[in-house]
């Protein structure tokens, strides 16, 4: 049986590729970094203390995709054009990916996935840890169908939740992200003191409800990715005391988890162009005011390019601007 084929054993390549080893399913894992190759093929894939599963580890520098054969590609979006250009175009690609990538979405792909449980991969080995419980979203694009690997739910690491349309789940997750990644890689902060820390908490909020007016505005569909549907998280942050109470309660289960834009700042490549740039592209496009998008966009792209450090008094120049809520 052809293995099912994951582009980057990260935190989602890993638990991904873990739950499909442990329901049965062979795996080929393709990874640039030569020391998770090693790791791999010496220890194979983990994911917190679980025992290690045996899957075949390729360095992508040698691997030639089969025709036909399914890939899961969980890289970072700034990696896509790599492994795009490698692709025959029968094969039956599945990104799961935050963000929007429009390299990507040309491609015409069927299905996608998004997740919304939290997993940091060690550096240098394909082990895993969730630190945060969530869902992996899998379903169609554009009205495509197509097969999407079916024993996923084995391992227990994550609720498999298929859709008819991922769309309404991937501009759900990009209300969410945009908001918290570049505040957290600028800051240096965890997904807890975004909701701690008053300054960031202040900042967080006023994003979520820039982002999801920005999306209504685009009338994108928005589906429900956590506790609450956008919609519902909308209302709450335009009740202060009530968004303030909610973050006390959110707060403790976020402490400590990662977020996958930490530490990009300093390497110069974050999938920000991605998230809020795919914010200000839909912005643009209906006139609706994106200030603090703009801001943020500025503070990181800059940081970005010159490989700032991080740090909480990277915040402080937000929300000048007469217009940012
Ligand atoms: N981690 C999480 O909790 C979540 C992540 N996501 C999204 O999932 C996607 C993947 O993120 P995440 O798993 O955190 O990423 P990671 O950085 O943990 O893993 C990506 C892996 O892909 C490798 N890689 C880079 N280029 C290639 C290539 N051409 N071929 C094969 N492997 C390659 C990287 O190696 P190297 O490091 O050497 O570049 C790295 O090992 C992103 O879009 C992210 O936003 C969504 C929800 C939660
Ligand atoms: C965990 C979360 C929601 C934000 O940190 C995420 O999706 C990511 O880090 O990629």
């Amino acid at each position: 049986m052809e293995p099912v084929t994951i582009v980057g054993a990260g935190g989602i390549g890993c638990a991904v590729g873990y739950a499909l080893r442990a329901g049965g399913t062979a795996v080929r894992f393709v990874e640039a970094n030569p020391a998770k190759v090693a790791a791999g093929r010496r220890d194979g894939v983990r994911v917190d203390d679980r025992p290690p599963l045996a899957a075949e580890f390729v360095p992508f520098a040698e691997w030639a995709p089969q025709p036909r054969s399914t890939v899961l590609l969980c890289t970072k979006c700034y990696d896509n054009a790599a492994v795009l250009a490698k692709l025959p175009a029968d094969v039956n690609l599945i990104p799961i990916q935050n963000g929007f990538d429009p390299q990507l979405a040309a491609h015409g792909h069927a299905r996608e996935g998004i997740a919304s449980f939290v997993s940091e991969c060690a550096a240098d080995r394909p082990h895993t840890r969730v630190t945060r419980p969530g869902e992996l979203h899998l379903g169609g694009r554009d009205g495509g169908t197509g097969a999407t690997p079916a024993e996923l739910s084995g391992a227990g690491l994550f609720r498999v939740v298929r859709v008819n349309q991922i769309a309404p789940f991937k501009y759900a997750k990009l209300m969410y992200n945009a908001a918290i990644s570049p505040l957290a890689a600028a800051a240096g902060i965890d997904n807890g003191q975004l909701l701690s820390v008053p300054a960031a908490r202040r900042l967080f909020f006023a994003l979520l409800q820039e982002n999801y007016r920005i999306l209504s505005a685009a009338g994108v569909p928005l589906g429900k990715v956590g506790p609450f549907a956008p919609r519902t998280v909308a209302w709450i942050l335009r009740r202060k005391w009530l968004a303030g109470l909610m973050a006390r309660r959110f707060e403790p289960s976020l402490r400590g988890t990662y977020c996958s834009m930490a530490g990009e700042i300093a390497k110069g490549r974050t999938e920000l162009d991605n998230y809020t740039g795919h914010l200000l592209w839909l912005a643009d496009a209906t006139g609706e005011p994106a200030p603090l998008n703009r801001e943020v966009y500025d503070l990181v792209s800059g940081m970005t390019a010159a490989r700032a450090a991080p740090g909480i008094d990277r915040l402080s120049g937000l929300g000048a601007s007469p217009l940012a809520a």
